[in-house]
C-alpha cells in the first residue's frame, strides 16, 4: 500500500482526529478548546473563536518527510471539513525551528518511485494549503527555510519572532538545487518579482529585520507574543464575511494555482529526472553530511 494510503488507514478509524469530534483540552484555549494529535501534529481548537492551532511536532526539526506531509494534509482536511473552524494558524509545537523545510532523506539515495510519490504529496500539500478556504495565518516561532518558507507563504499572513536566529527564505540555490516555478510564483506573489528574483538566485536567508522589510512577514514582534498576535490578527481576518474573503483569495490565487494543475504531471516528471541526476545526488549528499557531522 502507498504511504498516503497507509498513514490515512492509521489515522481515520481510530484516531483522535477523527470527524469533528476533537476531545476537550487538559488545559489553556477558552471555554470548549479541544485538543487533538496524531504522531506529528498537534490540533488545539477553539470552536468559539472559530480557529485551531495546528502545531508541527516532527522532531528534531520539523521536516517535512512523506509522513508529516501526509499527517498534515489529513489534519487539514478534517479541519476544513468542521464547520466550527473558520481560520488556522500554523506553527511549531516547540520553539526554534518552524520546520527545516522538504526532508532531504526522501531525496537522497532513494528510488524514482519514491520521489514521484514525495514530490506528489509536496504538491498536495502546496493545493490544499494555497486554495483552502479557511483564513491562514503562520505563527512563525523558529527558524523558516526552503519548504518551511513555503508554507508560510501559502498562509495569509505571516507573524515572525524577533529573534536573529530565526531567518526565513527559499535557499535552495545555496544547497545546489533550485526553487520550482510554483515556489517562485508562491513567493513573487508575496514580494513582488525583483525581490524574488534576488532573493532566490542567491538563496537568502532573511533575518527578523530584513523579512519585515522585503515584505516576507507582514510583522515581526517578541518571542512570546507570536501565537497571541497571529491569533489576534487572525480575528480581523475572521471579521470579514467567509464568502467575499473566500471569493477574493481565489481570485487573487487561481492563476497561480492553474499554471502547478496544468503542469502537475511534468513537474512531477521534471523533479524525479532532476533529482536523480548523479551530480544532484552528490550535493544532496554532501549538504546532509554536513549538517551531521556538526553533531557527531
Ligand atoms: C530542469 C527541470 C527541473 C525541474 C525542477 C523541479 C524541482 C526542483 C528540484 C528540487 C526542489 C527541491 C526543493 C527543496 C526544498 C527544501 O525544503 S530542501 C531543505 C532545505 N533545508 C535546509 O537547508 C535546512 C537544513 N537544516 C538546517 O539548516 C539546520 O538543521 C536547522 C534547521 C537550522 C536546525 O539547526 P540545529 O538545531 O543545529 O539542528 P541540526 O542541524 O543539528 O539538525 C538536527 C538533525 O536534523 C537533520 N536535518 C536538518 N535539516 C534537515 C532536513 N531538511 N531534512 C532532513 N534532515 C534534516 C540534521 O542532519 C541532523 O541530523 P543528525 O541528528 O545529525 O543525524
Amino acid at each position: 500500500m502507498a504511504l498516503v494510503a497507509r498513514v490515512r488507514a492509521l489515522l481515520l478509524p481510530g484516531s483522535r482526529l477523527r470527524g469533528a469530534t476533537l476531545g476537550r483540552a487538559a488545559n489553556g484555549g477558552g471555554a470548549g478548546a479541544r485538543r487533538a494529535l496524531s504522531h506529528r501534529v498537534l490540533v488545539e481548537a477553539d470552536p468559539a473563536a472559530g480557529v485551531a492551532v495546528v502545531k508541527f511536532r516532527n522532531p528534531p526539526v520539523n521536516s517535512l518527510s512523506l509522513e508529516m506531509l501526509t499527517e498534515l494534509g489529513i489534519c487539514l482536511e478534517k479541519l476544513e471539513n468542521d464547520k466550527t473552524v473558520r481560520g488556522i494558524v500554523l506553527t511549531a509545537d516547540r520553539p526554534g525551528i518552524f520546520s527545516a523545510g522538504l526532508d532531504l532523506t526522501e531525496m537522497c539515495g532513494r528510488n524514482p518511485a519514491h520521489y514521484a510519490e514525495f514530490w506528489k504529496a509536496v504538491q498536495e500539500l502546496w493545493l490544499r494549503l494555497y486554495q483552502s478556504n479557511m483564513a491562514l495565518g503562520a505563527a512563525i516561532n523558529g527558524t523558516c527555510p526552503a519548504g518551511g518558507c513555503l508554507l508560510s507563504l501559502t498562509c495569509d499572513y505571516r507573524i515572525l519572532a524577533d529573534n536573529p536566529k530565526y531567518t526565513i527564505g527559499l535557499n535552495e540555490t545555496q544547497l545546489g538545487i533550485f526553487a520550482p516555478f510554483w515556489f517562485k510564483d508562491t513567493m513573487v506573489n508575496t514580494i513582488g518579482h525583483r525581490a524574488t528574483e534576488r532573493a532566490l538566485q542567491l538563496g537568502l536567508l532573511f533575518t527578523p529585520a530584513e523579512a519585515l522589510q522585503v515584505g516576507l512577514v507582514d510583522q515581526v514582534v517578541p518571542e512570546d507574543q507570536v501565537q497571541s498576535t497571529a491569533l489576534s490578527v487572525m480575528s480581523q481576518w475572521l471579521a470579514i464575511p467567509d464568502h467575499a474573503r473566500q471569493l477574493t483569495k481565489t481570485m487573487m490565487r487561481k492563476a497561480t494555482v492553474d499554471q502547478l494543475l496544468k503542469h502537475r504531471e511534468a513537474d512531477i516528471q521534471n523533479f524525479v529526472s532532476f533529482i536523480s541526476r548523479d551530480s544532484i545526488q552528490k550535493v544532496l549528499q554532501v549538504y546532509l553530511q554536513k549538517l551531521r557531522k556538526k553533531n557527531h
